[in-house]
Order: C-alpha cells, then structure tokens, then sequence
C-alpha cells in the first residue's frame, strides 16, 4: 500500500463533495486529510464527519486549500473549472496528486490540465463510474462497425442544477464516435436544433440536453439507419457510483508517475 494516502475533498459540502467524504472514510486504505469549501460557506468551521453524519472525525472544513497543503497527498476536485484551475497550481506547487471531475472546461482550462500532468500526476475524467468507463469501449466498437448509413445523435439528461451542457460525459461518449470515425468532434457537432434547420446531414453528430427534476445522469448514444436503430445507454442512479471510481482512482494514482490519466487508465481498459 502506498504512503500517500491522505485524502483533501475541494467543494466538500457540494452533491459530490459529501459523497467523497462518505467513501473516503469507507475507502481501506485512505484518510481524510482535508475537506475545503468556497470562502463564506456556512460549513467552513464544521467538521467534515458531523457534516455527513458520520460521527467527528476531526477534519475540520475550511475555506483556503493553501492553509491544509501538508495535511494531504491527493486532492480529489468536483467544483467548477475556475476552482479547479486555481487547485490546479497550488497541487502543481507543492507537488500533490490530483482527481478532477469537474466538468465544462474551456479549450484554454484543457490546456492547462495538459500542461500540470507534465509536473504531477493527475487522473481527469468527466465520468468517474465504472459503467460510462465502460460504455466508451462499447461506443468505440459499434462506431467501428456502423461506420456508414448511421446518425449518430447523443442525448443526457441531468438535474436542474447542472450548469454545462452538453455534459463532459456526452462530449467524451462524441469524442469518443468522431475519432473512431475519423471526424472532427470540433466541426461535425451540432447542438440542439430549431425553426427551419434542413435535412439531417450525415456527416454531423447531434447532441440534445435535458435538465429536469433530481436525474442523477443519463446518457444515450443512438446510431439510427434505415431499418434498424442501435441505442447505447448508461444511467446512474447514485452520486456513490461516481465517488467510488474516484477512490479507485486515487488509490491508483498514488503509485503513478506524472502524466494525464483517465479512468480507462485507471480501470486498466487502455
Ligand atoms: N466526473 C464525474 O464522475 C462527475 C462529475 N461531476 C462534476 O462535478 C462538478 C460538481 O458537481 P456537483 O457536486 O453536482 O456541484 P455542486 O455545486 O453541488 O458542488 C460544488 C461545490 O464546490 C464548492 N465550491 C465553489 N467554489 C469553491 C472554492 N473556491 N473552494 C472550495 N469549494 C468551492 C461549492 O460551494 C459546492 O459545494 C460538476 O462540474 C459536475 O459536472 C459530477 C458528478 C460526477
Ligand atoms: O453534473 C453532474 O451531476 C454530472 N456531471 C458529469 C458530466 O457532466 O458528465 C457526470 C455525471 O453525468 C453527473
């Protein structure tokens, strides 16, 4: 077992963050190190534990990741890319590990993450569950073979909370079909339709979002021909399935040398 072990959860108190408190503590072999909020949070000051129900476990959440640098090894991040990219260099700094699930990244932001996984090494991945880490191996095969006379549409649903859209897991399922296609995501995708748009060209892939009620992620990519339509869908019923595959992910990367990893690597599907 590695020694670097002590955990930090940046946006502690978010819909991710308290499932990463949950399965850090349940995690053999990981710590709770720290457990960081936004400036005036409310829970700033209370202890990560207490905050979930867990019992005291005495990390006490607080609201300056630079003040908690020596009380971990691995920072796991599911905030917002500008608090990410912030973490980023401090982790980059003081030569920590780091997990980013964060989504809605920029192309300038993307970049970024390249550039610190040259100096740290880092696990970024949009969807941290087994089965979407799965799902893209399977959208890669049905690409390879439905590769003409097929349109290739991505459709997800989420919360009414969610703020980026397409979601990152949509986009990687479309990066994922294009590149196998030989297209580029860049250039072929449409988002969303309206009014008088033409026939369909057959070169494009579609995206639609919804954003309804408490849906934990859906996501479904259709490859429809003439005849015959192929639909390939994950859905996720629990934040716990994403918070565990960030635990694989951080017990993993503890033995990894600097580099940009995702959860294929992770899972050893690579
Ligand atoms: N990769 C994956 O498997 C998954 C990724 N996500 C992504 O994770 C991100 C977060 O999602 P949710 O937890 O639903 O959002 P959320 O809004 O519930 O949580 C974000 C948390 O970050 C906190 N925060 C904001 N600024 C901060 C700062 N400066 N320092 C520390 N904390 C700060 C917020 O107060 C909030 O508690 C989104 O980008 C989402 O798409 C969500 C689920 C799974
Ligand atoms: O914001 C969410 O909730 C989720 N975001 C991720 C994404 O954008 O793909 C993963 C998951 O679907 C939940």
């Amino acid at each position: 077992m590695s020694e670097l072990n002590r955990i930090a959860i940046l946006g502690a108190s978010g819909r991710m963050g308290k499932y990463l408190i949950e399965a850090t503590l349940a995690t053999p072999g990981l710590v709770l190190g720290a457990a960081i909020e936004r400036p005036g949070s409310s829970l700033v000051g209370v202890d990560a534990g207490d905050l979930i129900g867990a019992g005291t476990q005495g990390v006490k959440i607080v609201d300056n990741l630079a003040d908690v640098v020596e009380d971990f090894d691995i920072l796991i991040d599911f905030t917002r890319p500008e608090v990410t990219l912030q973490a980023l260099g401090l982790c980059v700094q003081a030569n920590k590990r780091i997990v980013i699930g964060t989504t809605g990244f920029n192309a300038a932001g993307l970049a970024m993450i390249d550039d610190a996984a040259l100096k740290i090494p880092v696990v970024f991945a949009p969807n941290m569950s087994v089965g979407v880490t799965l799902t893209l191996k399977l959208l890669k095969m049905a690409a390879d073979v439905l590769n003409e006379g097929f349109d290739i549409e991505v459709v997800e649903a989420h919360h009414r909370h969610k703020v980026d859209a397409p979601s990152g897991t949509a986009l990687r399922m479309a990066e994922v079909v294009a590149d196998t296609l030989g297209r580029d995501l860049k250039t072929c995708a449409v988002y969303g339709r309206e009014g008088n748009t033409g026939e369909r060209d057959p070169n494009t892939i579609g995206f639609a979002t919804i954003r309804a009620g408490d849906i934990v992620g859906d996501h479904t990519v259709m490859f429809a021909g003439v005849g015959e339509r192929v639909e390939i869908t994950h859905k996720a019923s629990s934040r716990m399935t994403f918070a565990k595959g960030a635990m694989r992910a951080c017990t993993w990367l503890a033995c990894q040398p600097n580099g940009l990893y995702d959860m294929q690597d992770v899972l050893g599907l690579s």
